[in-house]
């Protein structure tokens, strides 16, 4: 699903109004119509909506969606803020339609007055402000927000189309907005809804379908896409009848080190459930007996450096064009000056994409120069925390994502970024959004899980965007899976890698 700029969807409305017999008013009823349908879907019976509308077309969503739910037997109320007399015209056509309905449904709210008393069934939505927000909060809509905040735990807080105060497309740190609990937006996600910083501005949220016009919507580029299931069947490639274990690549896992080879083991796991058709994993001397008694399917190398692997690069032949499909590398690895030295020697070698992760990135982030001679096309997954270390500091999410995107495209590789909506940059300027996962997965080895599984798909054949977008999706939704069957708290790396299969089986059954 794309991610529009406000001036897209304005762009969007105002094609939908000149090629189709639709009005502005007629778009905004339909806004409404399926706001008042989530709504009562959501809140149903014994409950009261309290509904506080700005001047703008946002708060016209709002005074029509008060009217739709009287129609609908619900006790609605519409609080206009009077802060100006500068209505827009829809907005006015709403209030008028409004006044003739039920009697003190629609309250003007005065500078001086106090906020409303509220019954403890209320529902608090939020309509001051959605895409026409062009300054900072201040006097009586600071004061409604602030106090609308301060009954976040007493009423549930549904914003129509975005947190008032909340900027589309830009970073909102610093500022006063709505902290929702849902937010119902319409068509297209938009940028302020991805990143980390909004999180309990936005809570959670509901695109619903308005009508725009198609051609408008799927022929307008974007620089910003939330992956759907629409994608990944794009993506996804059965097996083949005919096939046999050398149609699904070769990979080599380099991973662990005395302490962590469990994170080699959860890698392994990963990437054989990820499908590859053979597997060897690097392990330094200590691992060899783990490895071959928990993952049976795997082949081992040994390296001679004892607790470290320092020797891994004469795995690859010297022309690198040897029988690995993919090499991936990281988890675990350990950061001794001679495995960092053995990663440069690798990256001479090897030119294919690789999978480059954990204390690979951090061997990258100390030594800066080595990120002009990782393979083109390679995929680097970081957290937030070790992009920080080979990238630099942020001052915001919006700063983060563009410095994600400069360097996916100055180096020519696919970066991530982990996060809820783990975002995924490609060399061309793209940004994916990852709409899968949970809290649960927040937990040890988890990435490693992720670094296996992305060996496994790219080994496959899958081109390295494509492996990427699905391997992160799939990794995401194991975790779902896991956490439904056995909660968030209890999911551990182990219980996601059980869960990719059933993960596939979603993405098959589906197609
Ligand atoms: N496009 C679509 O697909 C559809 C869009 N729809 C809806 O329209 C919404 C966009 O409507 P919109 O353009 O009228 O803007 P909106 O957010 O109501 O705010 C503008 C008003 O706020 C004011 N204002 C701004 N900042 C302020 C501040 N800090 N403090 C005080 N005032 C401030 C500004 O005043 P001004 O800056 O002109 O002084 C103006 O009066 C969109 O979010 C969606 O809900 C649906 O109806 C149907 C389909
Ligand atoms: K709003």
């Amino acid at each position: 699903m794309k991610i529009f700029t406000a001036d897209q969807v304005r762009a969007a409305d105002a094609y939908t109004i000149e090629h189709t017999p639709i009005t502005s008013l007629r778009l905004m009823e339909k806004a409404a119509t399926q706001c008042t349908q989530w709504l009562i879907g959501r809140y149903g019976a014994g409950h009261s909506f309290h509904i506080f509308c700005g001047a703008g077309n946002n708060g016209g969503d709002g005074l029509a969606t008060t009217r739709l739910l009287q129609q609908h037997g619900f006790e609605a109320k519409a609080y206009l803020l009077h802060y100006t007399d500068k209505f827009s015209a829809d907005n006015r056509a709403n209030q008028a339609a409004l006044r003739g309905g039920e009697a003190a449904s629609l309250i003007m709210l005065q500078p001086e007055d106090a906020f409303p008393e509220l019954p403890t069934n209320a529902i608090i939505v939020d309509a001051l402000f959605g895409t026409g927000i062009s300054r900072p909060l201040e006097g009586l809509v600071a004061q409604t927000v602030q106090h609308i905040n301060a009954l976040q735990d007493q009423y549930p807080i549904i914003a129509i189309d975005l947190p008032s105060g909340l900027k589309a497309d830009e970073s909102s740190k610093d500022l006063l907005t709505v902290e929702a609990r849902h937010t119902l937006s319409f068509e297209v996600y938009k940028l302020a809804f991805v990143l980390p910083e909004n999180a309990a501005r936005v809570g959670e949220v509901h695109i619903l379908p308005i009508g725009l016009h198609r051609d408008y919507l799927t022929q307008t580029p974007t620089r910003y896409q939330v992956v759907d299931m629409e994608m990944i069947h794009r993506i996804y490639k059965p097996r083949l009848p005919f096939s046999h274990k050398g149609t699904y690549g070769h990979a080599l896992l380099i991973a662990g080190s005395y302490g962590k080879i469990g994170a080699a083991v959860l890698s392994a796991q990963a990437c054989l459930h990820a499908g590859v058709g053979l597997l060897t994993v690097y392990v330094p001397e200590c691992g060899y007996n783990i490895i071959q008694s928990t993952v049976p399917p795997a082949m081992c190398l040994v390296d001679d450096g004892g607790q470290q692997s320092v020797q891994f690069h004469e795995a690859v032949t010297a022309d690198g064009q040897g029988k690995y499909k993919t090499v991936a590398i990281g988890p675990g690895l350990g950061t001794s000056g001679d495995t960092a030295k053995a990663f440069e020697k690798l990256l001479q070698r090897y030119h294919d994409p690789m999978v480059i992760d954990a204390d690979a990135l951090n061997i990258l982030g100390a030594e800066r120069y080595l990120l002009e001679q990782v393979p083109k096309h390679s995929l680097l997954t970081p957290h937030p925390k070790e992009f920080e270390r080979m990238f630099g500091p942020s001052g915001n999410d919006v700063e983060r994502l563009e410095k994600l995107s400069a360097a996916a495209q100055q180096y020519s590789l696919y970066i991530l970024l982990k996060g809820r909506y783990t975002a995924i940059a490609t060399p061309e300027g793209q940004v994916y959004f990852n709409n899968t996962g949970n809290a649960g997965m927040a937990t040890g080895g988890s990435g490693d899980v992720l670094t296996g599984l992305l060996a496994g798909i790219l080994a496959q054949g899958y081109s390295p965007e494509h492996t990427m977008i699905l391997g992160v999706w799939l990794h995401g939704l194991a975790g779902d899976l896991g956490a439904a069957a056995m909660s968030q708290e209890a999911l551990t790396a182990s219980g996601i890698v059980r869960f990719i299969g059933p993960a596939y089986l979603e993405i098959a059954g589906a197609k």
